[in-house]
């Protein structure tokens, strides 16, 4: 991509771009261009963390248990409301909604027909303590028919039938980071200006990298393999030791690793048997981006989209990053399968 593309803005390079998508016909642009949207509202939200209205919990708990922060909530009503008043889409499922959301879908006129499955703040124990923070948003077709009601199965697709994936970072800068299919493309918000530019076309991972991440306070708890591989990970050998690094939001460790190159782990425990991650909008996402940035993703054993979804906030192990430490990760489980 010639550097003349540079600094092209979002709206620039999502219509210049709709060609390239096999289903365009301008529904996922205006999509993408809600995404966008709820972005910047949030992103205005997430920068005064910290003024005594914005942080602390929301007194209430999701479906998975966690008590919901206030910004959690806020980002949760934001995206929803935004994608629903455009009526671009036929139905919405979120972490911080108990069940997925129908959007006028039985009304015949509604012609729309992309579902969406988001995380609306990633790093949700972060926010109170001004680390980075995140959105992470996952795009499917319908399978039923358009103009009848959506229903589950609408939502609990392979993740190698998404459309399209991303997420938003809000970090030192706020950067909106997607994929249709077609490469990984990322974009900062300029603030003074409320715009995005392109920053980072073509984003891919490094095949090889020397960051690990994982949380080593359940290293006791982790399965043999990954015990093993992270020992190995800190080995005085070759381009080892790698450098541990854990910011505790997963889309910013995604996103340090992508640039970086690195591996990010959140395995199955003996305290979380599957994990903590959600497959259907935190796994599945981040799989399509790093595969679609020659990067890798999976449980260990099983590429994490071609894993068959059966609930809507069900969870998977991960593991995911620069293509050769993935794989070598997975060596390891293999190995150590008892
Ligand atoms: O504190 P832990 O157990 O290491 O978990 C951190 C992980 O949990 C998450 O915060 C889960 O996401 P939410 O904040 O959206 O619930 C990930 O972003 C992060 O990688
Ligand atoms: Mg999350
Ligand atoms: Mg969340």
């Amino acid at each position: 991509m010639s550097n003349s593309k540079l600094n092209q803005t979002l709206g620039e390079f999502i219509i210049e771009n709709q060609s390239s998508f096999k289903y365009s016909s301008g529904e996922l642009s205006r999509l993408i261009n809600s995404i966008r949207l709820a972005a910047k509202v949030v992103n205005h939200e997430v920068n005064k963390a910290g003024l005594v209205d914005i942080i602390g919990a929301a007194g209430d708990t999701n479906i998975q248990g966690e008590d919901q922060q206030k910004l959690d909530v806020y980002a949760n009503v934001k995206f929803i409301q935004t994608m629903t008043k455009r009526n671009i889409v036929c139905g919405i499922a979120s972490e911080e909604e108990d069940d997925f959301i129908a959007i006028n879908s039985q009304d015949e006129n509604n012609q729309n027909k992309y579902v969406v499955l988001i995380d609306p703040l990633d790093g949700s124990s972060n926010i109170d303590v001004n680390v980075s923070v995140g959105t992470i948003f996952s795009v499917f077709r319908r399978v039923t028919p358009v103009g009848t009601p959506v229903t589950i199965d609408d939502f609990l697709q392979k993740g190698n039938k998404q459309v399209a994936a991303g997420y938003v970072v809000y970090g030192t800068s706020t950067m909106l980071v997607y994929t249709t299919g077609d490469g990984v493309n990322g974009f900062t918000l300029n603030p003074a200006i409320g715009t995005f530019y392109l920053s980072h076309p073509n984003m891919e991972f490094p095949e090889n990298g020397n960051i690990y991440s994982v949380n080593e306070g359940n290293y006791i708890h982790f399965p043999v393999g990954i015990k093993k591989y992270i020992k190995y990970c800190q080995e005085e050998e070759g381009d080892r030791p790698y450098t541990s690094r854990y910011i505790g939001s997963l889309v910013s460790d995604f996103h340090r690793n992508m640039i970086k190159g690195g591996i990010y782990m959140y395995p199955k425990s003996s305290k979380n048997a599957k994990g903590k991650l959600r497959l259907l909008y935190e796994c599945n996402p981040m799989a399509f981006l790093a595969e679609q940035a020659k990067g890798k993703a999976s449980d260990g054993f099983t590429r994490i989209m071609d894993i068959e979804p059966t609930e809507l906030h069900e969870r998977v192990p991960f593991i995911c990053g620069s293509k050769n430490m993935v794989e070598k990760a997975e060596e390891f489980m293999r190995d150590n399968t008892i």
